[in-house]
């Protein structure tokens, strides 16, 4: 999975200064899963994830946990099933800059053009968000939000509901691959086939 047209968790970064209490509310992904999730077998696409309750617009419903590697680590791991790459072009220097004066904290990086991207890997070790899938109309998206430390590269990935979403439904996000961005190790195209079944399915993940 690719971070790309992600953006920071703008109001929850101005929480890095530290000043704001626990139970500010931009702190809504620092307290873990609040909501009933269910793991299923789907029909399509292996195990998936839905709640036992409704859940509202903008609701926080978990992070993508895993191993943190760097990319050249994570290109290397044979089962890509659970890589979700954070990537670094997401970095929005001009707002960096605006927020360093607001809230007073460093960052560590000091240009987009020289950071490392970060993937996280959840084959081995992970949690609910790792059997989440895939939908070209998801009802879901991710979030890069930093709250711990101030090091732009590796941010949390948090995943919360783009509409009001009921009951049992699957809950999915975009993957946001590209087409033909994902090559084997002979440098030759990897296909994917999307299952999603949504009416606007560009029918592959990648
Ligand atoms: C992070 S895992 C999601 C959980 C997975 N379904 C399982 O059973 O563990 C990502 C993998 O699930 C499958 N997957 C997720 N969404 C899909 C989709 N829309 N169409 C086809 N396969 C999908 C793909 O094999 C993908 O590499």
């Amino acid at each position: 999975m690719s971070s790309d047209g992600r953006r920071w968790g703008l109001s929850e970064k101005l929480c890095l200064s530290g000043r704001c209490p626990p139970t500010c509310h931009n702190r809504v992904s620092q307290h873990g899963v609040k909501i009933p999730l269910e793991i299923f077998k789907t029909g399509k696409t292996g195990w998936g994830v839905r709640s036992l309750s409704s859940i509202s617009s903008g609701s926080f419903i978990c992070e993508y946990s895993g191993e943190l590697l760097e990319d050249k680590e994570a290109e290397k791991r044979q089962n890509d099933e659970y890589l979700f790459d954070i990537g670094s072009n997401y970095h929005d220097e001009e707002l960096w800059e605006g927020l360093k004066s607001v809230v007073g904290v460093q960052s560590t990086t000091s240009s987009s053009k020289t950071m490392d991207g970060f993937t996280i890997d959840a084959a081995e070790c992970g949690n609910v968000g790792r059997f989440i899938n895939h939908s070209c109309s998801p009802n879901l998206y991710a979030q890069n939000v930093l709250w711990d430390h101030d090091d732009m590269r590796m941010p949390h990935v948090m995943l919360f509901a783009v509409e009001n979403i009921p009951p049992l439904q699957e809950l999915t996000y975009h993957y946001n691959y590209t087409v033909g961005q994902v090559l084997d190790e002979n440098g030759k195209e990897k296909v994917k086939h999307c299952y999603c079944g949504a009416s606007d399915c560009c029918g592959r993940l990648y």
